[in-house]
């Protein structure tokens, strides 16, 4: 596999990182050389107007997707040099994923669900382990109920305890509060947060809610698929709405 350099204090690095959709209308550049790091143990957000880039970005950083130009390296390996099928196992191993719609097995429980990629992977699956995974997210008391018979809140929850159970390099979480009441929302961003300072680990979560981004130590700014702002700092809504508003304005 393509080990490079492990200087970088960056989990995730992308370099001039550049994505086109062709169809037979049209093309659009939905990247256009984003040169951007990820580091260890923290919490990034990535906001911008509707159509700048932002899943595309998601998609391409966690190799769901390759993008036609520049360089993307996670944990140490260039995806470029990844087959599918390596590929595939990199993001199986390292990559925790969390989604809008939760993306939970619909006939399986909670617990099953959070054991999945321990299976898929081939490990070994330690019941007590799981069981730690969903008492970190206060759902211990669910472990053996389906999707069905759970709130959006409490699904979620599984899916941040099955995102992390392979003790992923980076967790990617595209509007992971998008489909939840505030009360949810706001449990939801805790536990993110709880997971980066608490177990040190990397989270990168695109968001259209400034609210949401005032959780991360850092908000990324995308327009017209290229990175135009970087908010650092002690974020907070107000700020960071502004800056949205701002773009919003221009993009029209
Ligand atoms: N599969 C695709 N085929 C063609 N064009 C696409 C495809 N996926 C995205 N695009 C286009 O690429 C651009 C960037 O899309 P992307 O979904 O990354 O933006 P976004 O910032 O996540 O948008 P939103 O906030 O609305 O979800 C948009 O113009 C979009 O229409």
């Amino acid at each position: 596999m393509g080990r490079v350099g492990t200087d970088s204090p960056d989990v995730v690095r992308l370099w001039s990182v550049k994505k086109t959709y062709r169809t037979a209308a049209h093309e659009v550049i939905a990247l256009d050389g984003v040169t951007t790091g990820f580091p260890a143990g923290t919490f990034t957000a990535v906001m911008g107007p509707s159509g700048s880039g932002k899943s595309t970005l998601l998609q391409c950083a966690a190799g769901l997707d390759r993008p036609d130009g520049g360089k993307i390296v996670i944990d140490g390996t260039d995806l470029a040099t990844l087959k599918e099928t390596a590929l595939t196992v990199l993001r199986r191993e390292r990559v925790g994923f969390v989604f809008q719609a939760f993306n939970l097995v619909s006939a399986l429980t909670a617990e099953q669900n959070v054991s999945l990629p321990l299976r898929l992977a081939g490990r070994a699956v330690a019941s007590a382990e799981v069981r730690a995974a969903l008492a970190r997210v206060g759902m211990a008391e669910r472990a053996g109920h389906r999707p069905s018979r759970l709130s959006g809140g409490e699904q979620q929850r599984v899916a941040i305890a099955r995102a992390l159970i392979t003790r992923p390099a980076v967790v990617f979480a595209d509007e992971p509060t998008g489909a939840l009441d505030i009360k949810a929302s706001r449990e939801v961003l805790r536990l993110l947060r709880g997971m980066v300072d608490d177990q040190g680990q990397t989270v990168v979560m695109v968001t259209h809610d400034p609210v949401a981004a005032a959780y991360a130590d850092r908000v990324l700014f995308l327009a017209d698929g290229r990175l135009v702002e970087e908010l650092n700092g002690k974020l907070d809504a107000e700020s960071v709405a502004a800056r949205m508003t701002g773009l919003e304005r221009s993009a029209c």
